[in-house]
């Protein structure tokens, strides 16, 4: 069965905490954003996705575009399952990889190759194919004796190169990504680039945030514009991306103070 991925009306939340809430909620309510609410257990909360819909299937290469705090972020969470939606629906068919953070349950008392381990008991994976992602991994992040080290004694860049490494070797037929992933010292990411778009040609479908219109261009058969944890526009790059660039961010930014 070709992998899809749907998504029905997906609304996400998170709770403000705050020391005085009762000052808070009086904040909010002259603030007029409509982007904050109270739940049933009143605490404020802010609607960072708002009734998202879409469909995809085998093929398909969606990038997410939005200014900053637009959700793209919480979406491609939720979408992996590391969020909770309060109401909605994500429905997978295929294997998900996220490439979002690497440090992602990394623990850093293990070693780099007892973590390589670990994520493969955790992706499900047998023995034997774990053994083959740890080869790949160690001929990859070229980390030489450090591998067999804790992770803690690693420096940032051992720690990205050993994290991508373990995130990019497991072939997902549904690939989410971070745009930040594409970012890194430059030696390494011209290597990490290669394996990247290897991997992007072999999934079966792709879901990447990201600032850079280039990428959406180059990569991506549709776009979503996110604005507000709502959706403004969705459809192919020659549609969206030129209304997405060509939109007035202080003009936008102005009605949603002024509560239109
Ligand atoms: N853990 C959290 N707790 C509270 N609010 C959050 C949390 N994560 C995100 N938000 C809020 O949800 C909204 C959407 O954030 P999100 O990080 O998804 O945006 P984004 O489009 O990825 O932004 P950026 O381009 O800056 O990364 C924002 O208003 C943000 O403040």
């Amino acid at each position: 069965m070709a992998a899809s991925l749907r998504v029905d009306e997906l609304h996400v939340t998170f709770p403000l905490y705050h020391g005085d809430t009762r000052t808070l909620r009086k904040t909010l309510a002259s603030a007029a954003s409509s982007r904050f609410e109270q739940d049933q257990q009143k605490r404020v909360v802010v609607q960072a996705l708002r009734g998202i819909s879409f469909s995809l299937k085998a093929g398909d290469r969606l990038g997410l575009v939005g200014n900053n705090g637009a959700g793209k972020t919480t979406l491609l969470r939720a979408l992996a399952g590391i969020y909770e939606p309060v109401r909605g629906r994500v429905t997978a068919h295929g294997e998900i990889n996220a490439l979002l953070d690497t440090n992602l349950g990394m623990n850093l008392d293990l070693t780099g190759r007892e973590n390589i381990g670990l994520r493969g008991l955790h992706a499900g994976l047998t023995r034997s194919r774990i053994r083959e992602i740890e080869q790949d991994v160690e001929a990859f992040a070229d980390l030489g004796s450090f591998l067999d080290m804790p992770v803690r004694t690693y420096s940032s860049g051992m720690v990205l190169r050993l994290g991508f490494a373990m995130a990019t070797s497991i072939r997902p037929r549904i690939l989410l990504m971070d745009e930040w992933f594409l970012a890194g010292d430059a030696s390494f990411m011209s290597k990490a680039r290669d394996r990247l778009e290897e991997l992007v040609r072999q999934a079966e479908i792709l879901v990447i945030s990201t600032h850079k219109p280039e990428i959406v261009a180059a990569w991506c058969t549709h776009v979503l514009w996110l604005e507000n944890g709502s959706i403004r526009l969705q459809g192919p790059p020659d549609e969206v991306l030129p209304a997405y660039l060509g939109h007035d961010v202080q003009a936008d930014a102005a009605m949603v103070l002024s509560g239109d």
